[in-house]
């Protein structure tokens, strides 16, 4: 039996939802059908933790798209939610296919994740030709979003280290964890209140010891690093690479290889090294990190541990002193000394 509370209006923080539209209650409905859970599909590891309780699931309207899913507002227990819709498409079996392999992937690796700058997973549902994801819903949307609001350079450089440091500790958790993100780029964090970044979209996230060519994620290839491009064996060292280009979005707020298509922007990067180009005020600091992290050579490229401990000490003598990126200049013993400086004050 159909389950009548999906298609009732949703009330957020005490304010009336808006009604559905005949088209969006129509499409809701279509999908409806397989969403409502019978309980008897529901096999497999960890799905008894994982699967929803469809009774406790409000559903409001569509807010976003991806490349194969739509993004709805709602309600799960109580709670804000955003709800991922996958649909199998009736013809094509080896997408159906991809797109559910995807959808178990996200989900177990989501199952697992628990950091305050990783998207929190909340349940989701297996009914094929459909699948959900329910997480906690980012009102701020996404990063590329209020990058794009924005006047090129105008972003304030103790909110590019907030931002920064935000992605860069879930990027540090996610690897501690053994897992590659592989998609990281603006579109794919997300901002809560207070500015808060999460990262988001495990769809093509692997474990290290798991991870297979990266064929086919055309989509991303301003913020791909080259050896995934040319499809050759891939490290944790990619994520650092798109880290590079999203702290270059952060101080521009443009985007990368604007005036290229994506697979001319491939062409240039693997064939030409072209990268973005660096602003002529682009603070030391930040020109030599971006440089670092999108360097040819994987090997070249920090770690997050030490990304995550250059902010914190940027973020530090931000604090101490506003004019602290006028004065940096890298790999000099300045750097050094700057590192020890907490440290010196506090053994005082
Ligand atoms: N929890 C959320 N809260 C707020 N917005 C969200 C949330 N999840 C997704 N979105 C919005 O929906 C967009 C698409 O989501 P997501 O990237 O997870 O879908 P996708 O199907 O994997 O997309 P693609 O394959 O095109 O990358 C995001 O860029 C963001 O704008």
């Amino acid at each position: 039996m159909r389950n009548l509370n999906w298609f009732k209006p949703i009330s957020i923080n005490g304010k009336p939802g808006r009604r559905l539209s005949l088209g969006e209650y129509e499409r809701a409905v279509s999908w409806s059908k397989y969403l409502v859970s019978s309980g008897a599909e529901i096999k497999g590891e960890d799905e008894e933790e994982w699967s929803a309780d469809m009774s406790q699931l409000f559903i409001g309207f569509k807010f976003a798209t991806g490349r194969h899913s739509r993004i709805y507002r709602g309600v799960y227990k109580q709670r804000e939610v955003a709800i991922k819709l996958i649909s199998q498409p009736e013809q094509d079996e080896n997408l159906a296919i991809f797109l559910e392999n995807q959808f178990i992937s996200e989900v177990a690796l989501l199952f697992r994740l628990r950091h305050p700058n990783i998207i929190t997973f909340i349940a989701a549902c297996k009914k094929p030709p459909v699948f959900c994801i329910i997480t906690e819903y980012m009102s701020g949307g996404s990063l590329r979003k209020y990058l794009h609001q924005q006047e090129p350079h105008s972003v304030p450089l103790n909110l590019v280290l907030k931002l920064a440091l935000d992605i860069a500790r879930g990027m540090r958790y996610l690897h501690s964890q053994g897992i590659l993100h592989r998609d990281l780029k603006s579109e794919n964090l997300l901002l809560g209140e207070d500015m808060c970044v999460k990262v988001a979209d495990f769809g093509i996230s692997c474990l290290e010891s798991q991870c297979r060519s990266a064929k086919g994620f055309t989509g991303t290839y301003r913020w791909m690093a080259p050896e995934m491009i040319k499809e050759k064996h891939h490290t944790k060292k990619v994520d650092v690479y798109s880290f590079g280009i999203v702290l270059w979005e952060l101080l521009t707020a443009l985007t990368p290889f604007d005036n290229m298509t994506p697979e001319q922007a491939a062409f240039a990067v693997c064939q030409k090294n072209a990268r973005p180009p660096l602003p002529s005020a682009c603070p030391q600091a930040f020109c030599h990190m971006i440089k670092k992290c999108w360097s040819k050579n994987p090997d070249k490229r920090p770690h997050f541990d030490e990304i995550v401990s250059n902010l914190e000490t940027y973020m530090e003598a931000y604090n101490e002193d506003p004019k602290f990126f006028c004065h940096y200049v890298p790999s000099s013993r300045y750097t050094t000394a700057l590192k020890c400086l907490p440290k010196c004050i506090t053994e005082q």
